[in-house]
Parts: C-alpha cells; sequence; structure tokens
C-alpha cells in the first residue's frame, strides 16, 4: 500500500492581496494525523495562510493541493471543516444554535434526507464539546460574539470531518469551553483527524499539539516542534536556524524554515 497523500501541500507559494505581497516562499507539508499550531505576531500572514489552503484567497505562483489533488480539481470538501476567525454565525439570518450546527452534517448525509439518530447524536455532541448545551434551541442573534464563534466551531465539528482548520478557534472563549473543545479536538484527532490551528494563546490545547509553524513577514519563519509563543522563537533565536534547543527536537529538512530575504525589507517599507 502507498503512503497516503498529504492533507495539505503548498510548494513555493506566495499570496498578494491590494496589490502587496503577503506571503512569500512558502513550502508547507502537512501530513494526516499531524495537529499544527501556526502562530506569529499580528499580520504576519498566519490567516492567509491557511485561507490559501483552501483556496479561499488565490495564489500568485507557487501549487497547493489537498490530499494530493491541485486545489483547483478538488472537490471532496466535506471532508474538510474550515472555521474562519470573528465573523457572523447567522449574516442576519435567523437560525437556532441546533439548526447551524446541523448544517454542518449537511454534507455527511443524503440530499434532503432527515437527519438520522446518528446525525442528531453528532449535533448533540458538538454543542456539548463547546459548552453550548443550554443554549441549543436559542437564536444565534442573541449569542455573543464568542459564543457565535463557538456555534461555528461546533459546526466543523459536527462535520466529523478529516480535516479541521480553525482560525483562533479560543479568542473570546472562556477556559472551561476551551478545555470542552480541547477533549472535542482530541477525540477528532485519535480518529485519525488532521489539525492546523491559528492561534495566539494555545492554553488548554497546547498539549495536542505536534508541530509549530511561526510566520514572520509572510514567511515561515519557523517549522519544528512545538512552541508555546511566537516569542519563543524568536527569544530562543531559533528563527531561521537548525532547531538546536535544549527544550526542542527538531524535524528533518523538509521542516527546515526559510528565512528572511530583500524581500521582507521591501514589504516593511511598503507597509509603511
Ligand atoms: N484583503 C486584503 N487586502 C490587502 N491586505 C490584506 C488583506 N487581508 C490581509 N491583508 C494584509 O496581509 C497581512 C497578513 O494578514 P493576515 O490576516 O494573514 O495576518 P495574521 O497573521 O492572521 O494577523 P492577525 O493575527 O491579526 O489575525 C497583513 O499585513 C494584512 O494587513
Amino acid at each position: 500500500m502507498s503512503a497516503p497523500e498529504p492533507v495539505v501541500r503548498i510548494r513555493d507559494g506566495a499570496v498578494a492581496l491590494g496589490g502587496r505581497p503577503v506571503l512569500r516562499g512558502i513550502d508547507l507539508t502537512v501530513q494526516q494525523g499531524e495537529v499544527v499550531a501556526v502562530l506569529g505576531a499580528n499580520g504576519s500572514g498566519k490567516s492567509t495562510l491557511v485561507r490559501a489552503m483552501m483556496g479561499l484567497v488565490p495564489t500568485s505562483r507557487g501549487e497547493v493541493s489537498l490530499f494530493g489533488t491541485p486545489l483547483d480539481d478538488f472537490h471532496d470538501w466535506q471532508r474538510i471543516g474550515f472555521v474562519p476567525q470573528r465573523v457572523s454565525a447567522t449574516s442576519g439570518v435567523p437560525a437556532t444554535v441546533w439548526e447551524v450546527v446541523a448544517s454542518g452534517r449537511l454534507a455527511r448525509r443524503p440530499f434532503l434526507r432527515p437527519l438520522r439518530a446518528e446525525d442528531r447524536a453528532a449535533v448533540r455532541d458538538a454543542i456539548a464539546a463547546v459548552g453550548l448545551s443550554d443554549r441549543a434551541k436559542d437564536g444565534c442573534a442573541t449569542l455573543s460574539g464568542g459564543q457565535q464563534q463557538r456555534v461555528l466551531i461546533a459546526r466543523a465539528l459536527a462535520g466529523d470531518p478529516d480535516v479541521l482548520v480553525l482560525d483562533e478557534p479560543t479568542a473570546g472563549v472562556d477556559l472551561v469551553s476551551q478545555q470542552a473543545f480541547a477533549d472535542a479536538l482530541g477525540a477528532l484527532v485519535d480518529r485519525g483527524a488532521t489539525i492546523i490551528l491559528v492561534a495566539h494563546e494555545l492554553g488548554p490545547l497546547a498539549p495536542l499539539i505536534g508541530r509549530t509553524v511561526v510566520m514572520r513577514d509572510g514567511r515561515v519563519a519557523y517549522d519544528g516542534a512545538p512552541v508555546a509563543t511566537a516569542h519563543e522563537v524568536e527569544h530562543a533565536g531559533l528563527a531561521g536556524q537548525g532547531h538546536h534547543h535544549p527544550d526542542l527536537q527538531g524535524r528533518p529538512s523538509d521542516h527546515i524554515p526559510v528565512v528572511t530575504s530583500p524581500l521582507d525589507q521591501s514589504a516593511r517599507r511598503g507597509d509603511a
């Protein structure tokens, strides 16, 4: 049997937004079952990186593939759960928490068939995992922004995806709910799922993380063993080097970081 295709592969990827280079020289491969945290300062390109993986922003060069299929030919979207950063769960449509989460189950059941018992159980479990069981019948519009974010996380969990991509999933989420969410992610990982998450603070998610990618100025500045924060990479002088650090085990060469280039300078000037 041949090895499974990587879940995500980006080769020499670049993204320009508004005429400005935002990502450059991205080479990133994520294998099935990995749990990857993407860290970095505000504006370093974390969101753009995960959006480029999903084809939500176009690349200006390079190749992106999902499960071995070039993005343009990829149609298996039910394998992928994506939770974007800070958006309304409802966009003005009156829907209950239960309905929005159940919509995450759509791709998993025959077209226009009622939810089966297993679908209902998955929806119920997903709502519990984000700590919103007592709000299941409430309209999403009545929830706080942080709670609406949790509804979107539950919707993605309900779909039982092979890969779950989350952009700052725990921002504004209380610690008890973060722990419930970490447990739910752990259950997905145990089933062989791949997780890619953008974060500032890992909190209760930290024990799940197997690999950290640190973005800086639109490039991968570090890719290796887990670190708690992007700062740790900068302070330990890990960015742009091998991964020698007393507490850290580096990864093999395909994860050797890409570092500064003249482009970084021009991008900074462009920022000013
Ligand atoms: N639509 C856009 N048009 C122009 N520039 C953009 C656009 N979206 C993002 N950018 C710029 O691209 C850079 C990277 O943004 P991105 O949102 O990927 O960073 P981030 O690391 O996720 O930041 P944060 O932690 O604040 O979410 C930033 O300088 C941002 O201003």
